[in-house]
Order: C-alpha cells, then structure tokens, then sequence
C-alpha cells in the first residue's frame, strides 16, 4: 500500500521513532518536518542504508502560521495526497503560575502549531486517511508548574474528539496518543536540569526516577512508534476520538 506520511518533530524522540518505523517501507513516501533540520537531515544521511522510503526533509516551524500556510501551497503542488499526518512537535516548559510568557510559547506550539498543521494537512487528505496527535499522559491530569503544558495537553485531546466527529463520515480517523516518561532528549533534558537542581549525577537522578516508576524503566520511542504503526493501519479504521495511554501505568499508580 503506497501511502504519504506526513511527520512533525521529526528530527527527534517519538517523532524519528515514528519517521524510522515506516522508513523501513519502499512504499512509504515520507514528509518530515522540524525546525532542527541539521539534525533531522544528520539522522536522515546517517540511516541512508536502512532507510527504504522515499524521504524528504523541510525546516518548519509549526508555530508559524504564515510559513505554514506557504509550505503547505508548495507541498499541494508537489502531491495529491498526504494519507497519514503525525504531530509529534511539541515543547515541555515548566512555568510559574502567573507566567504569562510561557503560556502563550507553549500554546504556540503545542496547541495552536498542532492545529494549524492539521487544519492545513486536511485539504490534502484523502477519505480514509489518519490523523495522530501527540498529547500526553498530563492531557488528563495536572501537575505543579505545567499549567500551560497540561492546558495545551488537555487541548489537543478536546481538539481530536471533535475533530474525529467531523471527519468521521470521510473514515478519517483522528485519535490522540497519551505518552510519559518516554526516553528521549526532550526527557533527558529535563532529568539534566532536575540533576543540577538537586546537586546530583544524571545516573542518580535517573535511578531515583525508575524507581518512582511502576515498570521501573522509560519507555522507549520505539514502543510509541509501533502504536502509531497501528492507528495508521486499515485495522484501526474503526478507532476514533479515543485517547491511548503509554505510561508504563504511571499515570493510575498512587
Ligand atoms: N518524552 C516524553 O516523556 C513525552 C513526550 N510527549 C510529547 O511527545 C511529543 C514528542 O516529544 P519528544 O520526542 O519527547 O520531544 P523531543 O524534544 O525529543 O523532540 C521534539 C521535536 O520537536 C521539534 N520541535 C519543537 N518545536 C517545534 C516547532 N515549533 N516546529 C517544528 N518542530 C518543533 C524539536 O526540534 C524536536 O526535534 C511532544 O509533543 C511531547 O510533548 C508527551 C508525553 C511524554
Ligand atoms: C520530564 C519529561 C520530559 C516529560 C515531559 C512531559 C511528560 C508528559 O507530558 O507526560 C512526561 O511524561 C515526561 O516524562
């Protein structure tokens, strides 16, 4: 089945786990967006012998409403369809509560830049395609100083249901997947800081995270790659506006 894949945050994490899942298919064509493309286009020419699709890289900042909206006029005459759509970008800020700054970074990207993509993906969607937004485990729960990560979560669940009923009669399914404690830079980064706040090593810090952890271990990108791999595929086309968890059970521990 030939198919376009469309990926944001592809450069890293769960974005390249996803990008590398369906590289492995000669059929696949792959459009892969972030706004690391140094690193995007390093990974892409590091893997040129395991890499079986057709893949192309753009810088993009999904934020960036105007630049959106001219990438995606170019990409429309460059294609017919994009089948599969993949938001995985997204920012992990911790904020004071009244920081008002923050909010509106994170809103940026998170909410706002994954809607703006998706909203222009849809003209490029074909009946049957599938929509799979990146929220987390913090889309249904808070937590202390991630007032604007955890409305910007909870935003992309509410956005997913309602858009799942709108496109449910083209079979477009559009479902949201709800990760933590995934291992990838954007969690080593925060263990980094977490590890000079406390006057700590990164492997303490680390130990001292498993161990809070039911599974004690991170999931790794690869696992969120292969729930992805399904929502994509046609037996999944019966699965909409649902919201799935990959949290090693942590979000339900005490
Ligand atoms: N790692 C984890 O434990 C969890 C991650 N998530 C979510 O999963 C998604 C992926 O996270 P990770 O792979 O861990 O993060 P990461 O930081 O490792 O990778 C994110 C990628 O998105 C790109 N990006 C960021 N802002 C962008 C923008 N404005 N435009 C284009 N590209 C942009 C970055 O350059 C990076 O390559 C995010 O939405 C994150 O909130 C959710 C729950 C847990
Ligand atoms: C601390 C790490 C980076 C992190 C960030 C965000 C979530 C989440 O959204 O659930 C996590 O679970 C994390 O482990």
């Amino acid at each position: 089945m030939s198919r376009t894949i469309l990926i944001t945050g592809a450069a890293k994490g769960i974005g390249r786990a996803v990008a590398e899942d369906f590289a492995s298919d000669a059929e696949n064509r792959l459009i892969l967006l972030d706004m690391d493309l140094p690193e995007l286009q390093r990974w892409v020419d590091e893997r040129q012998e395991q890499i079986k699709a057709r893949v192309e890289t753009h810088w993009a900042n999904i934020a960036d409403l105007p630049a959106m909206e001219a990438f995606f006029k170019t990409l429309g005459t460059q294609l017919d369809y994009v089948d599969v759509l993949v938001n995985s970008a997204g920012i992990c800020n911790e904020n004071e509560p009244e920081d008002l700054k923050n909010w509106h970074q994170v809103i940026s990207v998170n909410l706002n830049g994954t809607f703006y993509v998706t909203s222009l993906c849809l003209a490029l969607m074909p009946d049957r395609g599938r929509i799979i937004n990146m929220s987390s485990i913090l889309g249904r729960a808070g937590k202390v100083r991630n007032t604007a990560y955890c409305a910007s979560k909870h935003g992309i669940v509410g956005m997913t249901k309602a858009l799942a009923l709108d496109l449910a009669p083209r079979q477009i399914t559009v479902n949201a997947i709800l990760p933590a404690w995934i291992d990838t830079p954007m969690l080593q980064g925060e263990l980094a800081t977490q590890a000079a706040i406390a006057g700590l090593t990164q492997e303490q810090i680390v130990r001292n995270a498993k161990k809070k952890l039911p599974m004690r271990r991170f999931i790794q990108s690869e696992e969120v790659a292969a729930m992805v791999r399904y929502l994509a595929s046609p037996e999944a086309g019966g699965v909409t506006a649902q919201s799935l968890v990959i949290d090693g059970g942590v979000g339900l521990g005490m």
